[in-house]
C-alpha cells in the first residue's frame, strides 16, 4: 500500500469545515530546526534554520495541513544552497500548497564570517545571528533582513575624565531592514562593524590585542553614537526601505545595559 493508499482510509479531520465563521490570521509550525545551506559571497554556507511558518486560515476551513510545512522544507533541503530569490520561492509555494491567502515565514539561524586579525592576518570565523523575514500578501511578498552584530564599544565620558583607561564593553547592535532588493549580509554586517569603537574577531595574537585596545580608545562611541552613526548608513542606502536598529552595550562598570532604538520607514 503506497502513502496515499495509507492517508485516504484515515479520516482528514483538518479538511472538514468549520462553522463558527472566525477566520485565524496566523497558524502554522514554530521552532522547528532543520539543517539549511545558504549562498555566500564566495560560495555556500551549511548552518541550522530556526523556522517559523504560518498562513492566514480561511473561516470555512477547520485545520491547516501542518505536515506540509515540513515537507516544504524537506524540498527546499533537497534543492541545494538558497538566496533571497529562492527564500521569496518558498513563501509563494507555501501559500500554494497550503491553498492561503496570506503567510509568513520567521527563519533565523547562526552565520559565520571569515575574519582576518588585524596586525598578525591569522584567519578565525565570527559567528552572527542572521535572519529572513517574509509576509506574503495576495502573491506579494516583502522581506526584512536581520541581522546581530556583537561590537566593542568605548565611553567617551569616561575616557575624558579619567587620568588613564576607559571603560569598555560589548555591544549588540540589532537591525531588522525591510529591504527592496537582495543585500549582502556580510556587507549589512560589515557597515555595522566600521561604526563601532571596534570590530570583534575570533581569534587574535598579542600584536593584534594592542591593536583592538589602541583603536576602540582612539574611537570611543556612546550607545547614541552608535546607533545614530549605523542609521546615517542605513539613511543613505536606498535598498532600504524602513528599518529598525538597537544596540545594547553590556555596561562593564554597571550590572544593566545601555540601550538605544531608531525606527526610520522611508516610504513614510
Ligand atoms: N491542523 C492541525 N494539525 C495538527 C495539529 N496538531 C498536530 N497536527 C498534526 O498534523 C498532521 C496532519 O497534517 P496534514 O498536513 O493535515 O496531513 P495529511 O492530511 O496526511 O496531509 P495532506 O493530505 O497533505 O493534507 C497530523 O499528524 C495532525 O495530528 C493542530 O493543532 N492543527
Amino acid at each position: 500500500m503506497n502513502t496515499r493508499d495509507l492517508t485516504l482510509s484515515i479520516p482528514d479531520i483538518q479538511s472538514t469545515p468549520d462553522t463558527r465563521k472566525i477566520a485565524i490570521a496566523r497558524v502554522g509550525v514554530k521552532g522547528v530546526r532543520y539543517p539549511l545551506v545558504v549562498k555566500t559571497s564566495s560560495g555556500t554556507q551549511a548552518t541550522v534554520g530556526h523556522w517559523n511558518m504560518y498562513v492566514h486560515l480561511d473561516e470555512t476551513q477547520k485545520g491547516t495541513h501542518m505536515s506540509r510545512f515540513i515537507a516544504l522544507l524537506e524540498e527546499l533541503n533537497q534543492q541545494g544552497a538558497m538566496d533571497m530569490p529562492i527564500f521569496v520561492g518558498l513563501m509563494e509555494k507555501m501559500t500554494q500548497l497550503l491553498d492561503a491567502t496570506a503567510g509568513r515565514i520567521e527563519l533565523t539561524f547562526p552565520y559565520f564570517i571569515n575574519k582576518t586579525a588585524p596586525v598578525s592576518g591569522v584567519q578565525s570565523l565570527m559567528d552572527y545571528e542572521v535572519g529572513i523575514t517574509g509576509e506574503i500578501k495576495n502573491g506579494q511578498v516583502e522581506t526584512t533582513i536581520k541581522v546581530m552584530v556583537p561590537v566593542t564599544s568605548l565611553c567617551p565620558c569616561s575616557k575624558k575624565i579619567s587620568a588613564y583607561g576607559a571603560h569598555n564593553q560589548r555591544s549588540h547592535i540589532n537591525i531588522s531592514a525591510l529591504v527592496s532588493t537582495d543585500i549582502s549580509v556580510d556587507e549589512l554586517i560589515a557597515n555595522v562593524e566600521a561604526q563601532a569603537s571596534c570590530e570583534l574577531y575570533g581569534l587574535l595574537k598579542r600584536p593584534d590585542e594592542k591593536y583592538v585596545t589602541e583603536r576602540a580608545y582612539d574611537n570611543p562611541k556612546f550607545v547614541e553614537d552608535l546607533v545614530r552613526d549605523v542609521a546615517g548608513v542605513l539613511n543613505a542606502d536606498p535598498r532600504i526601505l524602513a528599518y529598525t536598529l538597537e544596540a545594547e552595550n553590556f555596561e562593564s562598570i554597571h550590572n544593566h545595559s545601555a540601550y538605544a532604538l531608531i525606527e526610520n520607514d522611508k516610504r513614510a
